[in-house]
């Protein structure tokens, strides 16, 4: 049997990160970054040209003040004065050229990452679905995703990698202006990297957990809304209260010990050696300056390239933290893309000719390790409706979604019109079979477009109203203010259950399906409107295969066959009266349900 691929959650994934974050982090980035090399390019060689104006500056101070204490040569004051008034100019329209260009690569790689990891999480077997909270796939998509792009490499890679050019120009600048001062200034550099090292270890846990505990308060959060009507009807709203305080600590915690580290790398540390760096340089230079081996322009030259390589070099320091967090993110839409998609494309583009026989021969089936479906085998000819009964979680709603292969079958084979579904491509199959689950999705738009809903061709208006009358969806929809306007609200909260279930039917038929599956499709309609939708469900008679889920077993009275399923396996099978005849479970229900006081069904 195939088994249905298990994803790691947040926290198991975050325990076993090893490795270097950098090498994670350019593995993974470089494919992604290809695409845009002439962007990055170009918003590299505008970052050099800043870097060079930042590099000329000190360079221009140092001529100015040699021009006033050493020649008092004052043009040469003026000029280059004039000289850095100019370069602030150029500097800041560069500047702004370099942010716009270093945000479009960041921005259009973390639109193609999204787009990318959408892509393949739209296609996943439906079972990684079930295992996975929503709230972790969103946050993959929409957090992850803009981390890498928007945040890590607008904000912290491409400058770095200026910035590592940036700290070997101020050393060749400092060692050329002064090698002795020059080299005595880089002697701090050490100190603060062992320093920051240590600390940038000690926050790659607190980073870990941060992550998990946002994705665990992204998810708590759609939950309880999601829940809302259940958090009111039992009165939960203190407990829901004091799960999100105690959220609230664990993250305040977290978040307090990484924002304190992260901070103390940017600031403290960098101003401690920015000082230790400066003392050595006005040391040194001070004392080279009193026995005329300096001048003052050196002097400043010097403190200002040493101000300029403490500050890149804190900046390229606390991007380590950036790293580790982006390398996580990075590890984590990995382990979602390189999921097997759900049999990508795979089987014939067509189906076979028919009218939509379906045969299922000897299936068995288990979610992962429980069998849920055994040996089931019976078949379903076009203009036939058979009805589907049995005690809950006897595996009725999984038959019908083994029709659709959301899950392959462990033994056995369905098929149609004689073909096996396994080798019929799942969106070819499923364009062909209307399913009306239980659980009722309508999105949150109007009642038209839930209706026309992933309708591959073009319905006239008028085939939508016929099939809205039918399903008894016209009734109540031409009460509505905006009648086929109507928003329904997120997943449909505006309307009924009934309302929802008429929608979900009259969308179904109007795909026009081959093979129609309805499971407990009119459980939440009343009578009257149950009996009008099976009425129609009969006229369907001549053409359509009709698989009916019931509990009612008022809803499988006019049912071709009906089939009994106890714990996974057929127990009876047969046409109603037979087997209320049979005095079996078929017999049991009816009885236990009064239908009729005893009377027994039309033969
Ligand atoms: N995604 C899943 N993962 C694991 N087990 C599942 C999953 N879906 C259903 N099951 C289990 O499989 C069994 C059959 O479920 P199924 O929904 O097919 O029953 P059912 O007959 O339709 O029930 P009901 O009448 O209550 O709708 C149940 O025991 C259920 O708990």
């Amino acid at each position: 049997m195939r088994s249905i691929p298990r994803l790691s959650g947040g926290e198991e994934r975050m325990d076993r990160k090893t490795g270097s974050s950098f090498r994670i982090v350019f593995r993974h980035l470089l494919p992604e970054l290809r695409p845009y090399i002439w962007a990055i390019l170009f918003s590299l060689s505008i970052t050099g040209l800043v870097i060079s104006a930042d590099l000329l500056q000190p360079l221009l101070f140092k001529q100015l003040l040699d021009a006033a204490t050493l020649s008092m040569n004052y043009p040469v004051v003026i000029q280059c004065l004039l000289f850095l008034l100019g370069l602030v100019c150029v500097r800041s329209v560069l500047s702004y050229w370099e942010i716009f260009a270093r945000s479009k690569v960041g921005e259009s790689i973390s639109a193609q990452l999204r787009r990318k990891t959408f892509e393949h999480v739209i296609h996943l077997p439906l079972p990684i679905f079930h295992e996975m909270e929503d709230s972790a796939l969103v946050h993959r998509i929409m957090h992850d995703c803009g981390e890498v792009g928007r945040v890590y490499i607008s904000s912290k890679l491409l400058p770095m990698i200026a910035q590592v050019i940036q700290v070997l120009a101020l050393i060749g600048f400092l060692i050329a202006l002064n090698w002795q001062v020059g080299l005595a200034s880089l002697l701090v550099f050490p100190l603060g990297w062992l320093i920051s090292r240590g600390v940038t270890h000690r926050s790659h846990a607190q980073v870990i957990r941060l992550r998990t505990l946002v994705e665990r308060g992204h998810g708590m959060l759609q939950e309880i809304f999601s829940c809302i009507r259940e958090v009111r009807a039992v009165g939960n709203e203190a407990g829901e209260m004091r799960r999100w305080d105690n959220w609230l600590q664990d993250y305040g915690r977290v978040i307090s010990r990484t924002t304190t580290q992260h901070h103390f790398i940017r600031g403290t540390l960098s101003r401690l050696i920015d000082w230790i760096g400066l003392c050595v340089v006005f040391g040194w230079g001070g004392w080279q300056l009193l026995g005329h081996h300096m001048t003052v322009g050196t002097l400043l030259a010097m403190s200002l390239y040493v101000q300029q390589l403490y500050t890149t070099l804190s900046a390229l320091l606390s991007g380590r933290l950036e790293t580790i967090e982006v390398a996580n993110a990075l590890e984590a839409i990995q382990n979602i893309l390189q999921r097997p998609r759900e049999w990508p494309d795979q089987g014939q583009q067509a189906l076979p000719a028919g009218d939509g026989h379906l045969e299922f021969e000897d299936i068995s089936f288990s979610y992962q390790d429980t069998p849920t479906i055994k040996q089931v085998s019976f078949h379903s000819a076009p203009g036939q409706m058979t009805g589907i009964v049995g005690p809950t979680g006897s595996g009725k709603s999984t038959l019908m979604h083994l029709c659709l292969r959301f899950y392959p079958v462990a033994a056995g084979k369905i098929l149609l019109d004689g073909q096996d579904i396994a080798e019929i491509a799942p969106h070819v199959l499923r364009q062909h079979i209307g399913l009306v689950s239980q659980d009722i999705q309508l999105w949150n738009t109007t009642i038209r477009e839930n209706l026309l809903y992933g309708l591959q061709t073009e319905v006239p208006w008028e085939r939508v109203i016929e099939v809205c009358q039918k399903t008894c969806v016209d009734a109540f929809v031409r009460h509505l203010p905006q009648e086929y306007e109507t928003v329904v609200g997120s997943r449909g909260v505006k309307l009924s259950g009934g309302e929802k279930q008429r929608i979900a039917l009259a969308r179904a038929l109007l795909r026009d399906p081959k093979i129609l599956l309805l499971d407990e499709a009119t459980s939440a309609l009343d009578a009257l409107t149950e009996r009008a939708i099976t009425n129609v469900l009969l006229q369907m008679g001549e053409k359509k295969n009709r698989l009916l889920v019931a509990h009612r077993l008022a809803t499988v009275q006019s049912a071709d066959q009906v089939i009994v399923i106890a714990n996974g396996k057929i127990v009876e099978a047969g046409d109603p009266h037979s087997l209320y005849k049979q005095n079996g479970m078929y017999a049991t229900l009816y009885h236990i349900q009064k239908l009729g006081e005893g009377v027994p069904p039309r033969s």
